[in-house]
């Protein structure tokens, strides 16, 4: 989380540079936020290493953390949502790596994915079914529950319930490229992001602006990527440029830099 809030220039984010189409946070929330939300996030680790009973019973048990998670986040920053989206899916892939961690000493992050699936794909069949319950009119929804009934927009909660396949097919892969091409770090997490960027239905985006915002920020990131990516010259300055466009359209990718962070968390866990 740290690494990727760090991360500059991220277009509409966060980051040490600036604080995006943000008013309302800063490097320094995102600071107090990663604080109280990581003692959750080895909690989940631990629940998924000592519950010995089926993947899909144990997901009950983390959202029940997750839900203290998202309180101490709200308490840390003054009920700011900087993480929500962050808790869900590192505590969900902290609680795989746990699970797998008892039979294995060398973690793998496709194998992570694949238990993570198997973990919240069954309640996530429920969540839909749940949600499509809801009234279209309630002022209650939040962005993702209404981007779902409006649009049939699944998010989040269809990235899990699929394994994350754009952190496995996109992801993961061009952060390892990146790695390996020997790019500087801030580069390398920058063209993953632009990789994620190209792929993601990222529900902020949508409910913040438009399909088409999300068509456009798409067609930005493969342009930069054309360009060389964050490690060359124009391919850098369009990336400033298209924070600066971010910014006055007041776009912000949040579930993209989560989708960042869960990426540079899988490849840490696979060098333990
Ligand atoms: C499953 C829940 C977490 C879903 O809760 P909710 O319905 O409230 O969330 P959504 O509206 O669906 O938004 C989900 C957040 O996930 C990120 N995200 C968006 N699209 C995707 C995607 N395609 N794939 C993955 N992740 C995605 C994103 O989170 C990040 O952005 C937020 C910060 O940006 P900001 O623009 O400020 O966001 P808002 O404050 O919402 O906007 P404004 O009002 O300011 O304009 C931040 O959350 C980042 O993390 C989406 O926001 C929930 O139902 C749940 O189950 N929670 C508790 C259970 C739990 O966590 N269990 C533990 C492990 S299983
Ligand atoms: N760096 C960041 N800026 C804005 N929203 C975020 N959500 C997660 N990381 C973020």
């Amino acid at each position: 989380m740290l690494e990727e809030v760090f991360t500059a220039p991220k277009p509409g984010l966060v980051d040490r540079f600036d604080n995006g189409a943000h008013s309302d946070m800063d490097v320094r929330t995102f600071l107090l936020s990663t604080a109280a939300i990581t003692p959750f996030l080895r909690e989940m680790a631990e629940l998924g290493y000592h519950y010995e009973g089926s993947a899909e019973k144990l997901f009950p048990l983390l959202r029940r953390s997750g839900g203290a998670a998202e309180q101490a986040m709200f308490r840390a920053t003054g009920g700011v949502n900087t993480h929500k989206g962050a808790i869900f899916t590192l505590g969900l892939l902290s609680a795989s790596a746990g699970r797998l961690r008892r039979s294995t000493a060398q973690l793998n992050a496709a194998e992570i994915l694949s238990e993570a699936q198997k973990i919240a794909a069954p309640s996530m069949k429920a969540e839909f079914t749940r949600m499509r319950q809801l009234s279209k009119d309630s002022p209650e929804l939040s962005h993702g529950e209404r981007l779902f009934l409006l649009h049939g927009e699944c998010g989040i909660r269809g990235e899990a319930a699929e394994g994350f396949p754009t952190l496995t097919r996109h992801a993961i892969p061009a952060l390892r490229a990146a790695l390996s091409a020997k790019l500087s770090p801030d580069a390398a997490r920058l063209d993953t992001l632009l990789h994620i960027l190209l792929y993601l239905n990222d529900t902020n985006i949508l409910s913040r602006g438009s399909h088409r915002d999300l068509l456009w920020l798409r067609e930005e990131s493969r342009r930069i990527l054309s360009l060389g990516g964050a490690s060359s010259e124009a391919g850098m300055r369009a990336l400033k440029q298209l924070n600066c466009d971010c910014i006055r359209k007041k776009l912000s990718p949040g579930g993209a830099a989560d989708i960042l962070a869960a990426a540079l968390f899988l490849c840490a866990l696979e060098h333990i």
